[in-house]
């Protein structure tokens, strides 16, 4: 402070001096403060600072050296200039002034010019002091600030689970990394700052210092870039680098935020793979299959190759699930898959459809005989079985084939021709293959066609049932009859069961018709039974999936019951291959009906399982002998031997024997022999309108004993070779 306005404290033990003093100095402007003591002078400076201290140095009980020296000791008032006022004159006693600490001394008499000189001096150099030291504790504080502020930086740096990286674009090394990018990277901080991004794999340097400066020059502000960088142990790691510029002083620092993606990526790996792979076989899905004809097919277009679909499915899958387990069947498919890989090419496709569905791509350069070679491969493949689970299952498939461009150019229409020629190589009888033709796709459309008019026909009720009777051989009276269903389609006439209950049954309207059956058959066994007619049984076809889909239990009894009628005047006539499904199921709903009195009966025996054993789980009142052992039964032995095993079998399990499609007399005569029990057939009646039926019962019609031995001789003969 040089204003002379500046506060001066006169420490003297003679007043007069004081006011002499005083008197000096306020004309310049002085604000002055008189203390008459040491001791007085040290509590006026704790309580008032002055900005100067002019001290007498001789004074009673503490002199000015002492005074100077506890001033000085002290920092907050070391800073005080003291200037020694003394009438000594010796030399030695302003040195012990100064050695105390005083910065000027004054000898008595006191020169006012000298005095003034000297208190500006030193008031301006406390000035200079006071600002430097203000100056001084400021910059401290700052720098402790900055200190806190990047102590804060470093921890929130090294906190972060993202690594951060700080690259000089000039050098192209780190200039600063955090603690996570240690850690991810392997390195030690002091080895990172020795080297730079492209010596952990980030790129090279060239390509480097072209992306940064990308960045630095804005065309991209911020960058995010995915890639891979190499750790110290030479593994790879996924990341994420998002990166800006940031300028420093003459150098631009390239600052980059690194994410560990690896988990990431693995889950978007696991995420695609899922989505187009089948996680049971591993084989491409339906969705990836799709996606890798559409490239074949192009690819196809341009090669001009052909491309062949072969849709595959395997053969009555089903029953290996219901008899061996769900477990079992999953088992079959992988192994099924796999031998289907092994029969074509590495650069062909083989896919899972869904279920027992598979498809394949095959490119070939020539002719479609490539497609055929292959299925047949299939085929051949299937024909060694499969142990699953400690069970040896054979398996056989059918195959549908297409081929781009003769049938189709589009992955789609390909797919479906292929799944269409399939299902006619089903209907051939399976374990075949046929080539998709275009009278198939007229097929499929008619039996669209087919499947409305079916629904239509449900609404309208344009179905109706037909009677066949049923001779008992003891008396050659009819005992029952097989209701049959006919459509009587409007604008066709008649159609034949054979069109349209396969249609029902892959559509599931079989079992709104079967119910219906149901319905109408206990009606009209209420009918007659009001009726001269009197009682007689009608035994109704039921298809497996009305023990799987619908009720078929309720729909019996509520038949039964609101027509009032005894159980055992219904008939169930169920196929083996139905029975198969659900076993359990269906076992307790048969012996739920059984127990009720509702008669049960095997339709078609002989043609599918045919294990009397198996079947003997199933409350069986009657076995059916399949139309297809009966047709030759007189002339080809095995049919006859067979037709005779059943009866024999099932008589030993107490059970009935009915032989159906019997229209010779010979065949007659044959089952009338071994003791066939029932026959039903052309021989006594083809299926008939109720009012027909009505009139043969009526009329008492029986059928007459055949003259035996009607060719039995020949019979006889051929089944004791
Ligand atoms: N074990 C197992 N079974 C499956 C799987 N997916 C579907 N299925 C069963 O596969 C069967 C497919 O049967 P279908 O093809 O309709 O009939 P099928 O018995 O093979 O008879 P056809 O094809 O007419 O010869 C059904 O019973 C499904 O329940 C699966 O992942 N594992």
């Amino acid at each position: 402070m040089t204003s002379p306005n500046a506060t001066i404290l006169i420490v003297d033990d003679e007043p007069q001096n004081c006011k002499l003093l005083s008197a000096m100095l306020k004309p310049e402007g002085y604000l002055t403060i008189c203390a008459n003591s040491g001791l007085q002078a040290l509590s006026l400076i704790a309580s008032n600072p002055p900005d100067l201290i002019l001290l007498d140095i001789m004074m009673p009980e503490m002199d000015g050296y002492q005074m100077t020296a506890i001033l000085k000791a002290d920092p907050s008032t070391a800073n005080i200039p003291i200037i020694m006022v003394t009438a000594l004159s010796d030399q030695s006693a302003c040195l012990a002034g100064l050695k105390a600490g005083a910065e000027e001394f004054l000898s008595k008499p006191i020169d006012r010019t000298e005095m003034w000189l000297r208190i500006r001096n030193l008031l301006r150099l406390k000035a200079f002091d006071d600002f430097l030291q203000n100056h001084n504790a400021l910059l401290e504080q700052q720098i402790q600030e900055r200190t806190a502020d990047l102590k804060r930086f470093r921890l929130a740096m090294d906190a972060t689970t993202d690594a951060i990286t700080l690259v000089d674009r000039a050098t192209m090394h780190y200039v600063e990394v955090n603690a996570t990018a240690c850690n991810m990277l392997g390195y030690t901080r002091e080895e990172l700052l020795k080297i730079g991004p492209s010596h952990i794999g980030a790129g090279a340097p060239k390509e480097l210092a072209r992306e940064y400066d990308g960045v630095i020059n804005g065309h991209s502000k911020f960058e995010l870039k995915e890639t891979q960088l190499r750790r110290k142990d030479g593994s790879e790691i996924q990341v994420e680098i998002y990166r800006h510029a940031q300028r420093s002083g003459n150098e631009w620092i390239i600052v980059g935020v690194i994410r560990d993606i690896t988990e990431r990526k693995e889950a978007e790996r696991r995420m695609h793979h899922l989505a187009h792979y089948d996680p049971l076989t591993g084989l491409p899905n339906r969705t990836l299959f799709y996606e890798m004809l559409r490239k074949t097919l192009t690819q196809a277009i341009e090669s001009k190759w052909l491309v062949a679909v072969l849709f595959v499915d395997m053969d009555h899958f089903k029953n290996v699930n219901d008899t061996l387990g769900h477990m079992v069947g999953d088992e079959l498919l992988i192994e099924f898959s796999n031998r289907l890989v092994q029969c074509v090419r590495i650069r062909d496709t083989v896919g899972r459809m869904g279920g027992d569905e598979f498809a394949l791509i095959l490119t070939m350069e020539d002719d479609e005989l490539g497609a055929t070679v292959v299925a047949n491969k299939i085929r051949d493949a299937l024909r060694e079985p499969f142990y699953l689970s400690g069970n040896e299952v054979t398996v056989t498939a059918s195959i549908g084939i297409t081929l781009h461009p003769n049938d189709a150019s589009d992955a789609q229409t390909l797919l479906k021709y292929a799944d269409t020629a399939m299902y006619r190589a089903k209907h051939a009888g399976r374990d075949t293959y046929r080539f998709f033709t275009a009278q198939m796709n007229v097929d499929v459309l008619a039996r669209l066609e087919m499947e409305k008019a079916l629904r239509k026909a449900i609404e309208n009720e344009e179905f109706e049932l037909y009677y066949q009777p049923k001779v008992y051989l003891k008396t050659g009276r009819i005992t029952g009859v097989e209701a049959l269903i006919r459509w009587n389609r409007p604008g066709h006439g008649m159609v034949s069961p054979q069109f349209f209950i396969p249609v029902l049954e892959d559509t599931g309207l079989i079992v709104r018709v079967g119910s219906w059956v149901i319905a109408t058959a206990c009606k009209q066994i209420a009918l007659w039974r009001q009726s001269s007619v009197g009682a007689l049984q009608i035994s109704v076809n039921v298809s497996g999936q009305q023990f799987v889909e619908g009720d078929l239990d309720g729909d019996v009894i509520s038949a039964l019951t609101e027509n009032d009628i005894p159980p055992h005047l219904l008939e169930l006539e169920l196929t083996e291959s139905s029975m198969m499904v659900n076993t359990e199921r269906t076992i307790a709903i048969l012996d739920k009906l059984k127990k009720l009195g509702v008669q049960i009966s095997i339709d078609d025996f002989g043609t599918g399982y045919s294990s009397l054993a198996y079947l003997r789980r199933f409350p069986i009142d009657k076995l059916k002998i399949d139309i297809a052992f009966i047709r030759d039964i007189t002339h080809n032995a095995d049919d006859a031997a067979l037709a005779l095993t059943i009866i024999r079998m099932a008589h030993g399990l107490k059970m009935e024997v009915i032989a159906e499609g019997v229209e010779t007399i010979g065949q007659l005569a044959y089952l009338r022999h071994y003791r066939c029990d029932h026959i039903q057939g052309y021989y006594f009646s083809p299926p008939v309108t109720v009012t027909e039926l009505e009139k043969m019962l009526l009329s008492a019609k029986r059928m007459a004993a055949p003259a035996l031995p009607w060719n039995m001789y020949t019979v006889q003969s051929a089944l004791s070779v």
